[in-house]
């Protein structure tokens, strides 16, 4: 995994998602070199970054101009550009050009979960996956209702972290938010 501190920021894009998180996502995801990845609200790069170094193709939206410039500039950091798309817009306005996809990662929605969802579910083979990082109650609970209604077999998850950090001789463990990460398998 790329470490937090590697990554370009800005102080007006989100992210990256915490390297112990971007390391779950990525087990829960089992992506292969074969698949076709949308990372939804891609923020810094971090979950398009690390993907980028096992699939095929990835394909990275978000509307703020500023996080699809941030992340390009990790992706290019990292030597990963070349493997990923950049699109500047609302994911469900950029979702309707899209085609095939294996897996879709999402890590911001901003209160279109349901539309999004549905968007991708008509692009995804079966087999294929989602995978919601939420924060919020409402958005957890939203994803998880959407999903199991769209008959996907659904897990959820929730990570509490905490990392210690070496003050002399002595060592804190300082608490990060908890994240609910939600595995989704569309079934044929
Ligand atoms: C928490 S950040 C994602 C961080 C990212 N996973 C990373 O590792 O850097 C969420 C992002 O989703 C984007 N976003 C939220 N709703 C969106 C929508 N409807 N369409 C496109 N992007 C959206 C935001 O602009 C923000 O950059």
């Amino acid at each position: 995994m790329i470490k937090d501190n590697e990554f370009i920021k800005s102080k007006n894009v989100p992210g990256p998602t915490k390297e112990e998180i971007r390391a779950l996502i990525i087990a829960k995801s089992e992506a292969s070199k074969k698949d076709v990845v949308m990372d939804i609200g891609c923020g810094t790069g971090g979950i398009s970054c690390e993907i980028a170094k096992i699939a095929k193709k990835v394909i990275a939206i978000d509307k703020n101009p500023e996080a699809i410039e941030i992340t390009g500039k990790n992706l290019k950091k990292f030597n990963l550009q070349d493997k990923v798309e950049l699109i500047e817009d609302e994911a469900v306005a950029g979702l309707k050009s899209i085609h095939t996809i294996n897996l879709a990662i999402i890590g911001g929605s901003n209160n279109q979960m349901n539309e999004i969802i549905d968007l991708i579910d008509e692009k995804l083979v079966y087999n294929g996956k989602i995978i919601v990082t939420a924060i919020l109650i409402e958005t957890k609970v939203q994803a998880l209702n959407k999903l199991k209604n769209l008959g996907y077999n659904t897990e959820i998850i929730e990570v509490n972290i905490s990392k210690g950090r070496f003050i002399r001789n002595k060592t804190m463990m300082l608490a990060q938010n908890p994240i609910a990460i939600i595995t989704a398998i569309k079934l044929d």
